[in-house]
């Protein structure tokens, strides 16, 4: 919640990189698949132990991740299924993450996975919810693009452990966040 808010902030500098793609012809879902192969590399980084360079490569994978949006908005290419594959690649991206970490002895694989698995509840809760009428519902203290700062971070000083331990607990107080806003708005 708190990142998102920050939108606004970096749009002109998205758009001005998104601006030469768009005249190239480059399509929002290329850049989506560009995005999850970038952030695929670093977690095959986080796996070979090299934490700080996986972190630079997320970091890149986030500018991506944007840039697909960024682009698909200011040519009116906007889709539904471009949303649902963008959707779907930031869950593959986050589960390869993790995974790439525990793997690489980086933090202990039982808090890898539970952080794995309140990351997945916190992002269905959301698709659930509003496929229920809850309306948006992107609310909770560790949404997806703080969870993955919140490792990018860590790992930048080396210490990524403390990353994941911190998306175990700030993800599932998220759960709890949204299991709360969603009783409020479903509730019959
Ligand atoms: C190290 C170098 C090599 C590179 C580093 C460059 C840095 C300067 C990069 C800065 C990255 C910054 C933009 C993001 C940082 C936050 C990030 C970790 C959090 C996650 O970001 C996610 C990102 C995208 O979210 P979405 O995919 O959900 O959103 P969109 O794609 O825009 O919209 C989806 C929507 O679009 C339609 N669509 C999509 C795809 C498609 N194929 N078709 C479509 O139709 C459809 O409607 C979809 O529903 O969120 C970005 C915004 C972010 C939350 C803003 C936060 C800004 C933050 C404060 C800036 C931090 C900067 C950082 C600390 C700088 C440090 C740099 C230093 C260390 C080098
Ligand atoms: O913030 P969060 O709800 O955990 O995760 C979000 C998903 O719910 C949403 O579908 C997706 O488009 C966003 O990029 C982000 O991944
Ligand atoms: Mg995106
Ligand atoms: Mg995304």
């Amino acid at each position: 919640m708190v990142l998102n808010r920050y939108r606004e902030n970096v749009k002109g500098y998205l758009e001005a990189i998104v601006r030469p793609l768009a005249r190239a012809g480059v399509t929002p879902n290329t850049i989506t698949v560009l995005g999850l192969l970038v952030s695929l590399a670093g977690a095959y980084l986080f796996y070979r132990g090299e934490q700080i360079i996986a972190a630079l490569v997320l970091l890149f994978g986030s500018l991506v991740d944007a840039l697909d949006g960024t682009l698909a908005r200011l040519t009116g290419k906007t889709s539904r299924f471009g949303a649902f594959l963008d959707s779907t690649f930031d869950r593959i991206s986050d589960g390869a993450v993790l995974f790439g970490i525990a793997l690489g002895n980086l933090a202990d694989w039982r808090v890898a996975f539970i952080a794995f698995m309140g990351s997945y509840l916190v992002s269905y809760e959301r698709c659930r919810a509003e496929l229920a009428g809850s309306g948006r519902l992107a609310v909770g203290i560790a949404e997806r693009a703080e969870r993955l700062l919140i490792i990018i971070i860590t790992a930048l000083f080396g210490h990524v452990e403390y990353g994941v331990y911190a998306v175990a607990v700030l993800a599932w107080i998220t759960v709890l966040q949204r299991l709360y806003a969603a009783y409020q708005r479903l509730r019959e």
